[in-house]
């Protein structure tokens, strides 16, 4: 159920309204429901219940410490992608020990940082990752935990730029290099060769390609197990979809229900041609946990009649949400307040010099200047993919607990924007 909803013509997150946010805190404003954000995460968890699994959240979708803090307290390990995403880990209270590292170019000095906190996982995606990571870890006198991210090649059907698991993509080892690729890491004196997994694309509507994918993992955990490498667990990677309320959009399929399907699939697969043995279940979930909890407050400064096109031209900005300007992503637009002015058809874009700087377009909406908007399902990649464009300092962000607002953000000020900068004397 979202946490977002009209009371007495006013949106609200929980029970604040979204006036008194905007007048309190000021425009644009991430405001999160905690409420939401503990209800998707008790999605997965319930679906992993009894089981050896563990939900990663991949917090490149929302790095918050009070996202990550709340998470933490819930059990979640996380998906880290560089040495400052495990430092908020570890800032935040989370256990390294359920830490896993992705991607496709991690420093020597983040595999240190790694090692030293005895993360869960690394996430290799190159046989040099791999020498690196053993040379790295030998000069430590550790053992670096691997598992190989394999391309499984398969097409996930989603927007070109977050498809991740086709040949094309830069991403992971391909399919038929895996089991060489896994040799030479059984070789490698300063690896343990634990696990695989993969990540095949991002907002994936459908289960079914995440199910071939899983498919093509085990085959290959059966021909490793045949040659005497055996795995420890197995992870999915994320990319459940969610639902941006884009009435072309199929619904996403429900998270118990992929997580069903990805465990019955497994204890058939235990059962038949694995011996029973054990493995444990990873997923690396970002959007489908923090992508509906927060919606982007912002305050409508000017209408402008064009000569083709309205403008809505608001508070928040591309360096805010960088989502529409970079995938078209279709994001849900609705005014604070219900029925200010007479509904006209508007481009809502923000103040940055880039024709690219909008936020959603052709859009039917009831709003005079000075009135308040927000746009729906910004929870995920929203902040984290914010800039400081054009000197715009980043948004401020709020969680909501029931009616009470917590600042988890503040605003950033203009005047610390270049404090790192200096002229040369
Ligand atoms: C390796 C990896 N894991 C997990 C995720 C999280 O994906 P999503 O937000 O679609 O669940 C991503 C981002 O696409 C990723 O690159
Ligand atoms: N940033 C993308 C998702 C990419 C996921 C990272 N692998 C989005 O906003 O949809």
């Amino acid at each position: 159920m979202s946490q977002f909803s009209y009371k007495d013509g006013v949106l609200h997150a929980e029970g604040a309204s979204l006036t008194a946010i905007a007048e309190q805190f000021g425009t644009p404003t991430y405001v999160y429901s905690k409420a939401a954000l503990l209800s998707n995460f008790a999605a997965y968890a319930d679906a992993c219940a009894g089981r050896d699994a563990l939900v990663c959240y991949a917090m490149k979708a929302n790095s918050n410490l009070a996202i990550l803090d709340l998470l933490a307290r819930q059990g979640a390990g996380f998906d880290i992608v560089s040495g400052g995403e495990l430092l908020r880990v570890l800032a935040a209270g989370g256990d390294p020990g359920k830490v896993i590292f992705s991607g496709v170019g991690k420093s020597v000095d983040e595999m240190r940082l790694a090692l030293s906190h005895d993360i869960l996982c690394f996430n290799v995606e190159s046989i040099p990752e791999l020498h690196r990571l053993n040379e790295v870890a030998g000069s430590m006198g550790k053992k670096a935990r691997i598992s190989l991210r394999v391309n499984p090649n398969v097409d996930a059907k989603t927007h070109p730029y977050i498809a991740t698991g086709l040949k094309a993509n830069k991403f992971g080892v391909a399919f038929d290099d895996a089991l060489d690729t896994y040799r030479t890491a059984a070789k490698l004196p300063h690896l343990d060769v634990s696990g695989i997994d993969c990540h095949i694309g991002s907002q994936l509507l459908d289960d079914a390609p995440l199910l071939e994918a899983l498919d093509r993992l085990i085959e290959l955990i059966d021909q490793l197990g045949a040659e005497g490498i055996e795995l420890h667990h197995l992870d999915m990677g994320g990319g459940i979809g969610i639902d941006y309320r884009d009435a072309d959009d199929a619904a996403p399929v429900p998270v118990g229900t992929y997580l069903g399907r990805v465990f019955a699939r497994i204890d058939a697969w235990r059962a038949e041609r694995h011996n029973g043995k054990p493995i444990k279940v990873i997923f690396e979930p970002g959007r489908s946990i923090v992508g509906d909890t927060g919606v982007l407050l912002t305050k409508v400064e000017f209408l402008k009649h064009g000569e083709e096109k309205n403008f809505c031209i608001v508070d928040a900005a591309m360096n805010d949400m960088a989502r529409p300007a970079l995938y078209q992503a279709w994001m849900d637009m609705q005014p604070v307040v219900q029925g200010s002015a007479a509904a006209a058809e508007f481009d809502v874009v923000g103040p940055i010099c880039e024709s690219g700087d909008w936020l959603a377009r052709d859009r039917s909406l009831a709003v005079a200047a000075g009135d308040l908007l927000v746009m729906h399902t910004a929870g995920a990649y929203g902040m984290t993919m914010a800039s400081n464009y054009n000197t715009r300092g980043r948004a401020a962000e709020v969680i909501v607990d029931g009616d009470t607002v917590h600042l988890v953000r503040q605003r950033e000020k203009p005047e610390d924007l270049y404090a790192l900068e200096s002229v040369i004397k």
